[in-house]
């Protein structure tokens, strides 16, 4: 569906994005990670087609994005910062959408008043943030786009509409294989959300996965035994992270979680417990890795 072929952008002499290459199957919702600075944003306007790679493509449906209307109309961004006519209210934004995106449904947009309970005809600048932040969803989800591209997006909504916004995502995902890109700090929300998962790092894509095989492949592991440690143990493991505490030995390792077990098991541990790692952990392992610094990620 989204095929973003070496693309590199530079502003002066800082090269943003480095020769990225990704691919966002229909009908997926990937998560876009990554440090603060590390280009999350201009990746994303380039695959909205607002910013042109100064190398390499990025392609929707096999068109190139940049300066086509065919595609753009297919196609809605909502940045962080959210940008609304001045003094307009939703209604004034909504015939604005309705003359520029042939898949608004007016319908929708009609029977999405009882989720937003905002006043359609009140200046959207009078409004506060998080209400701001509703009616942006509220008309880009009445837009119907195949390609939903998000920056940041769930920040200033409260937990109940935080809630209702996601299960209007997962939704249309799931009814018209709506294609979603969402570029978040909150790890939580995109663990949620998500099922393929980019972290990117200075300008580089460090990692592209399901989120199930990130998650598959390394986990938390307590054990111990009686008089000691065996020194043995540690050759046998990829062994991320590791910390002693009294008798516990806790570390990260990377590997196959049954081969991990049965291999611990064979030294008679007398507790041994395998825990899963939340995205976050994963994610502060792998920019850990990368010499992000951390200090102690066992929690
Ligand atoms: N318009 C611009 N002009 C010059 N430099 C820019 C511009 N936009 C972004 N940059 C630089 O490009 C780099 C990547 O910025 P970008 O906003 O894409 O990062 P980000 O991953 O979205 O960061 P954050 O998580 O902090 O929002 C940063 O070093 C930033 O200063």
């Amino acid at each position: 569906m989204i095929e973003i072929i070496n693309i590199g952008k530079e502003f002066d002499d800082l090269e943003a994005i480095k020769g990225i290459n990704m691919h966002i199957q229909k009908g997926s919702i990937y998560g876009l990670l990554g440090s603060n600075g590390a280009g999350k944003t201009t990746l994303l306007k380039m695959i909205a087609g607002i910013y042109r790679p100064d190398r390499g493509t990025v392609k929707i449906s096999r068109e190139p994005v940049f300066e086509n209307p065919n595609i753009k109309k297919r196609v809605l961004f909502l940045p962080d910062a959210l940008y609304f006519f001045p003094h307009a209210t939703i209604r004034q934004m909504a015939d604005f959408y309705k003359s520029i995106y042939p898949s608004w449904s007016e319908e929708r947009f009609a029977r999405l008043q009882d989720v937003f309970p905002l006043d359609l005809h009140k200046k959207i600048h009078r409004m506060s943030k998080g209400m701001q932040r509703q009616a942006a969803f509220w008309l880009a989800f009445s837009v119907m786009p195949d390609v939903l591209i998000l920056d940041e997006p769930l920040d200033g909504l409260d937990a109940v509409m935080r809630q209702k916004v996601k299960n209007l995502l997962v939704q249309d995902v799931a009814e018209r294989e709506m294609t979603v890109v969402i570029s978040s700090h909150n790890l939580r929300e995109v663990e949620d959300l998500c099922d393929h998962i980019g972290i990117l790092h200075q300008g580089e894509l460090l990692i592209e996965k399901e989120l199930d095989d990130l998650k598959a492949d390394v986990h938390k592991i307590q054990v111990a035994f009686h008089g000691g440690i065996p020194a043995r143990i540690l050759n046998g493991l990829e062994i991320v992270y590791q910390e002693q505490r009294g008798s516990v030995l806790l570390c990260i390792v990377r590997g196959n979680k049954e081969q991990i077990i049965s291999y611990i098991n064979k030294f008679e541990p007398v507790i041994f417990d395998v825990l899963p790692l939340t995205l976050e952990e994963i994610f502060i392992y792998e920019m850990g890795d990368v010499g992000y610094a951390f200090e102690n990620i066992i929690v």
